[in-house]
């Protein structure tokens, strides 16, 4: 079997949202390859969290049942985090169904998810090592689905300030043209990981070999494109006015300033190219601009978020364990 789902945008592309049918009830769900657990805010939430959001009640589901005694906790490395207890439902997506999937309930939210009222929770893409359920944790949507599709593999086509689409079990000729650049994953920390071996600076630059360079993981769940620290000031430093400014969190530059295009290495293969206008995020006001290109703050990976997908067709293949980008259709 196959499933498409859309992916739509909050503001600024910051995150992709998509329609999720849990025990009969729809909410809208982030897909996150950067993580392994499926969580919904939830009845048990006090109002002042769930004010605003799509609450699953798992007494209103005919078909939930308890998972008593379990527990999830998540802590995300944008510094969010969740908490809750654990079930099981049916849970329904692009007209796929996994009958017995484990749904995480939270019961305790940090700030920034209580602020996003357009999103009802999470559905981890990411391996289920890393899944937070105790005492025994659990898999993924697509790993419980995976025997099930007609090639063992989702794609991600996100857009700039557009619907894209998730697809499950299908790898869409019409969505992608040209060939599909692969390089094989790492799993063994529960991300869609690969080597990053080199990246570019200017969009006729030469491509940099960098031996230090941590590798990378693709996670549609994160907003920008994070990056080892010399790397990004290597960017920022070809950007008149630049700076790193710990107020707005991050590297600023006048939004008169011209940017120099940036592109990474997928594998030892592939350079994956961005313009210097997808590199620019955000107007702060002032004439300052917010970069998509940031510091991983020495998390010790390199975060390909949705400012590198959503100019790619991405495909995760969980048969051959490996990552492809291609040129969008
Ligand atoms: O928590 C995250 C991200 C946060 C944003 C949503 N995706 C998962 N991780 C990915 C990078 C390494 C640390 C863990």
């Amino acid at each position: 079997e196959t499933a498409q789902v859309t992916a739509s945008p909050e503001q600024n592309d910051s995150e992709y949202l998509s329609p999720v049918t849990i025990g009969g009830q729809a909410l809208t769900l982030d897909f996150d390859t950067g993580s392994a657990d499926l969580w919904v805010f939830s009845n048990s939430l006090p109002s002042s969290d769930s004010a605003g959001h799509v609450t699953f009640d798992p007494s209103k589901s005919p078909t939930f049942t308890p998972y008593s005694g379990a527990t999830w906790q998540i802590a995300y490395g944008d510094g969010s985090s969740a908490t809750g207890s654990v079930g099981f439902d049916s849970v329904t997506i692009g007209g796929v169904t996994v009958a017995h999937q484990a749904v995480e309930l939270a019961d305790n939210l940090s700030g920034a998810f209580v602020q996003d009222t357009q999103n009802d929770g999470l559905l981890g893409l990411g391996f289920s090592t890393i899944n937070t359920i105790q005492p025994q944790r659990q898999k993924t949507f697509f790993e419980n689905i995976m025997p099930s599709l007609a090639l063992p593999v989702f794609t991600a086509n996100l857009q700039a300030d557009a619907s894209g689409t998730y697809t499950f079990g299908a790898i869409d000729t019409a969505q992608y043209s040209g060939p599909i650049h692969y390089t094989p994953i790492d799993s063994s920390a529960g991300f869609w990981q690969f080597t990053s071996p080199s990246y570019t600076i200017g969009s006729n630059g030469a491509s940099v070999p960098c031996t230090t360079c941590s590798p990378a993981i693709a996670d549609t769940g994160t907003s920008l494109v994070l990056l080892d620290d010399d790397v990004v000031s290597a960017y920022y430093a070809q950007v008149n006015g630049a700076s790193q400014d710990q107020s707005q969190g991050g590297w600023v530059f006048p939004c008169s300033a011209s940017l120099p295009g940036f592109g990474v290495a997928i594998g030892s293969g592939y350079t994956a190219m961005l313009t210097g206008q997808d590199v620019m995020y955000e107007s702060l006001g002032g004439g300052v601009c917010y970069g998509g290109l940031q510091s991983n703050a020495g998390q010790g990976v390199q975060i390909f978020g949705d400012v590198l997908l959503r100019h790619y067709f991405a495909v995760f293949d969980g048969g051959a364990k490996r990552f492809g980008l291609a040129k969008k259709a």
